[in-house]
């Protein structure tokens, strides 16, 4: 079954007046998924399941070139902090921070650029800054302690910088972000007590590692919040702009695109493709007779059902227009249409929808079904003017019946 787009509740999380987008968009979707996570919140930065998943994917491609670019500014911002040491500390201790620069710090981001690049590595990317931004906290710790060590104190508000490029600049995700900073502040505190001698600095340094850390974490949660908020916005306006606002079903305009390429890969497998197109019988004496709200209400019902027939991957599910509805089947046999179409008209006439405007005083539906196997000569367009030539016929023949045209 799809999604149902068509509750009209506005879901009680959506901070609408936030988001900025028309209302009218955010109440037809509390049926959706992206709807249900605006419903639920997502206060703890993740989503259920699947949507999850989803997410990981939308942050990984939202976020690539950004990472990139951190990763370059690392390399590029460590490399000259190896020729600072160079020049202004004596040997015997840029000895030490130029190999834990060099030899750890650069080698780590080098590490997650190379796995930026490699697309199927791209399920490590996150795991990978997440080493090399720990990697950086503890060997910047470890560069102080060394200056420390050999009684050669180094600016630390280094290591300030550090905590804030990975909560803003690494693109890690909120959790990563936070976990390598708490390990590096960890370490800078056991390194303080170890080598720093200076209490008054001592105290003055822890204060402001955790300051800079209660800021950073705090502007990385709510930047990521705002990125899953987006990634929903996003992926609510995408669903919202395929479907029918009433039925949930996919809109006229998918339906067109489906089909022109489920018609191309049609022609490359060699299959048949076929399009049936369903008309409540006398709707315009329904709505007459029973008003247009039980007319709506009807409507999705009958929706409902033909969403069941649509069952294979490449099938698809449409509301054509006003109560005319559209499905297509993938590679059907010929023998097996006419039953379709006819279990469809049954399940629907098994609603036992009442219509006093019709003969046989039940709703009905009008079925008509064309098959083709597409040929590069011809367009999708046909299988629609061939189905909706079989459509007429069945009308015309009296209704309520399901009339197949094939030129199979
Ligand atoms: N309630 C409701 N009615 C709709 C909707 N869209 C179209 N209609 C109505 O559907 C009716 C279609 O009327 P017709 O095209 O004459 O078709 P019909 O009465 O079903 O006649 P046949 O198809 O020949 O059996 C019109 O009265 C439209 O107002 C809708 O979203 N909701």
């Amino acid at each position: 079954m799809y999604p149902m787009l068509r509750s009209g509740i506005v879901p009680d999380g959506v901070r609408q007046d936030m988001l900025h987008i028309n209302p009218e968009l955010l109440s037809n979707s509390s049926q959706s998924a992206y709807g249900r996570a605006f419903e639920q919140g997502y206060r703890g930065l993740r989503f259920e399941g699947a949507l999850e998943q989803e997410f990981q994917r939308f942050y990984l491609s939202t976020h690539l070139v950004r990472l990139r670019w951190a990763g370059f500014l690392a390399i590029t911002l460590f490399g000259l902090f190896v020729l600072v040491d160079v020049f202004t500390l004596p040997l015997y201790v840029s000895q030490w921070t130029a190999s834990i620069r060099l030899g750890l710090i650069i080698p780590a981001f080098g590490v997650g650029l190379w796995i930026s690049y490699r697309s199927e590595w791209h399920h490590h990317l996150q795991l990978s800054v997440f080493i090399a931004a720990l990697i950086t906290g503890l060997g910047t710790v470890g560069v102080i302690a060394v200056a420390l060590a050999q009684n050669y104190p180094i600016p630390y508000e280094g290591i300030l910088l550090v905590a804030l490029f990975i909560y803003f600049i690494a693109c890690l995700q909120w959790w990563r972000a936070l976990l390598a900073n708490l390990v590096t502040v960890l370490a800078f505190v056991i390194m303080e007590a170890l080598c720093q001698t200076d209490p008054s600095q001592r105290l003055y340094q822890i204060i402001f590692m955790f300051t800079a850390n209660a800021v950073g974490a705090t502007g990385s949660y709510f930047l990521e919040y705002s990125t899953r908020t987006t990634f929903l916005v996003h992926a609510l306006l995408n669903e919202l702009a395929e479907r029918d606002g009433l039925t949930g079903l996919y809109n006229r305009r998918t339906l067109n695109n489906h089909l022109d390429k489920v018609w191309r890969q049609a022609i490359r497998d060699g299959r048949q493709l076929a399009l049936a197109m369903i008309d409540v019988d006398y709707f315009k004496r329904y709505n007459d007779h029973y008003g247009h709200a039980e007319g709506d209400r009807v409507l999705r019902q009958v929706a409902d059902v033909i969403a069941g027939q649509a069952r294979r991957p490449l099938d698809l599910a449409a509301r054509y227009g006003g109560e005319e509805f559209a499905l297509v089947w993938y590679q059907p046999t010929a023998s097996e249409l006419a039953p379709m179409g006819e279990q469809l008209r049954e399940a629907i006439a098994d609603l036992c929808l009442p219509h006093a405007g019709s003969e046989t005083g039940r709703l009905s539906v009008s079925i008509g079904i064309a098959l083709l196997r597409p040929s590069g000569e011809q367009h999708a367009e046909t299988l629609l003017r061939a189905a909706d030539t079989a459509l007429y016929e069945a009308k015309q023949a009296g209704r309520d019946r399901v009339v197949v045209v094939g030129t199979i």
